[in-house]
């Protein structure tokens, strides 16, 4: 369990995150500049929050980024170009890129998992969006942290390729215990990867509910007034 317990003021916006999270995948919905992206960093250790966090009853709060059990992709989550594919994964193990046998296991189970064995030698520029994002997916996995923040990682992919990474994502949360937080604009999202619904506004958790809120012919009254409509009839992706 992550227990959060955290607040943070920028100059105009206070933000108080109240909430127990369960391994599995969790998706935050919420209005832009509602605190989506504040709350990922405050959990990464990229702000310094005041309050408690708590994992498996460990805190976290005074651990630097690196030493916490996490790993976040970011959308500009950019691979290196003069590394193959196989360097760009290996680096997320060990920046000198000289791994031990059991560090180059990890790698090779990073490629398999995110199905990229037959493309080890190729540099970024020789591979589509969805496999370089694939490449950013096993540098993540690869460090097996239990924690997995996505900040909107494949907002810049096509439909068809962010549903497949979606579906990939949600695969390595299941079969290693993850607890996945991401960050969607699309409810759609959530509905694809299942698992838990966070509503965010205002800089607070105002909702958390089973992904199935969504599509109930009566929506979770919080919920409605985010989407301004019933989910169904909002745009695919
Ligand atoms: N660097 C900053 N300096 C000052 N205020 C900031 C900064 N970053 C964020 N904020 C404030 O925090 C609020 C929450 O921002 P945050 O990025 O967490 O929202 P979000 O829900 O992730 O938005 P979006 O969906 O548009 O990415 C913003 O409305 C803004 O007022």
């Amino acid at each position: 369990m992550l227990k959060i317990n955290l607040q943070y003021d920028w100059e105009r916006f206070h933000a108080n995150y109240c909430v127990n999270i369960k391994p599995g995948m969790t998706t935050l919905l919420g209005g832009s500049g509602e605190g989506k992206s504040t709350l990922l960093h405050l959990l990464g250790g990229y702000l310094e929050g005041r309050g408690e966090l708590y994992f498996h009853e460990a805190s976290l709060l005074s651990l630097p980024a690196y030493e916490r059990p996490i790993s976040t992709l970011f959308q500009s989550d950019n691979l290196f170009p003069q590394l193959t594919v196989w360097q760009n994964v290996a680096i997320g193990v060990s920046p000198s890129l000289s791994l031990n046998r059991e560090q180059k296991e990890k790698v090779s189970w990073a490629l398999e998992k995110t199905q990229l064995v037959d493309k080890v030698k190729r540099f970024p520029q020789a591979l589509s969006g969805g496999q370089a994002q694939r490449v950013a997916i096993a540098r993540a996995l690869v460090r097996k942290k239990p924690i997995l923040l996505l900040d909107e990682p494949f907002s810049a992919l096509d439909p068809a390729l962010r549903e497949e990474m979606l579906y990939l994502v949600n695969e390595v949360t299941d079969e290693l215990g993850l607890t996945t937080l991401l960050i969607s604009h699309l409810p759609q999202e959530a509905c694809l990867v299942g698992g838990r619904v966070i509503l965010i506004e205002q800089g607070e958790v105002i909702a958390h509910e089973p992904v199935s809120v969504l599509s109930q012919p009566e929506p979770h009254a919080l919920f409605s007034n985010y989407l301004g409509v019933g989910v169904s009839s909002r745009s695919t992706i």
